[in-house]
């Protein structure tokens, strides 16, 4: 949270909320959104289509009519293209690879691939880091007494989407000069 903090702070300052135009500045922000839909695609199965025809691919035949189950949060995890640290939230590791969604990228599927992935990418990821974006830069963030970021629970409870097993407490504390400045 202190990286994505000083990169906000760098490029908008205090004085301000960010605004949609900022986002484009904010590489840091998009690794940790491209590392949260790794490990936590919204619809980890997304959904699965229906054959329309016979086919053969590599080998496997598929009848007319399957239901083809394809696991994104199995293929966001799989340690033979995210290395060993795959369970690990890494954001860095997307220095070097700029997620796309619209390209043939399989190694991470949040919005599934081809004619009936989501229309909706660029509203989603500008909505998502707009929000993240905001409430790291207006406000520090705690967890409640006793629980520490190595002892939080992470677990999810599944389902068509993944939501969190058990709800997170955070607290929140004001951060920014923008209130004085208004
Ligand atoms: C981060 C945000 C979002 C994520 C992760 C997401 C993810 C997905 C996924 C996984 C699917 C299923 C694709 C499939 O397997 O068939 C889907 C479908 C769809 N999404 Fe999104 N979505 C997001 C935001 C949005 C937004 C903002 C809109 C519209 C404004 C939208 C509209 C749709 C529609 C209409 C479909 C159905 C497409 C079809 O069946 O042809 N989504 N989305």
């Amino acid at each position: 949270m202190k990286i994505l903090q000083d990169e906000i702070q760098n490029e908008v300052g205090n004085k301000r909320m960010v605004e949609e135009k900022d986002l484009k500045k904010l590489n840091y922000l998009d690794m940790v959104v491209d590392e949260t839909l790794r490990l936590y695609p919204v619809a980890p199965l997304l959904v699965p289509p229906k054959c329309r025809e016979n086919i053969t691919i590599d080998d496997y035949f598929i009848k007319e009519k399957t239901r083809i189950m394809v696991n994104a949060w199995a293929i966001g995890r799989d340690p033979n293209v995210w290395s060993e640290n795959a369970e690990e939230f890494y954001p860095k590791r997307f220095i070097e690879k700029k997620m796309n969604y619209q390209r043939q990228e399989f190694e991470s599927l949040p919005f599934d691939y081809g004619r009936r992935r989501c229309p909706g990418i660029q509203l989603g990821l500008t909505t998502v880091k707009l929000v993240i974006a905001q409430f790291v830069h207006c406000f520090n963030w705690e967890l409640s007494h006793n629980i520490s970021p190595f002892n939080l629970n992470m677990e999810e409870k599944f389902g068509l989407t993944i939501p969190r097993a058990q709800h997170l407490h955070a607290i929140p504390s004001y951060r920014l000069d923008y209130a004085k400045h208004k």
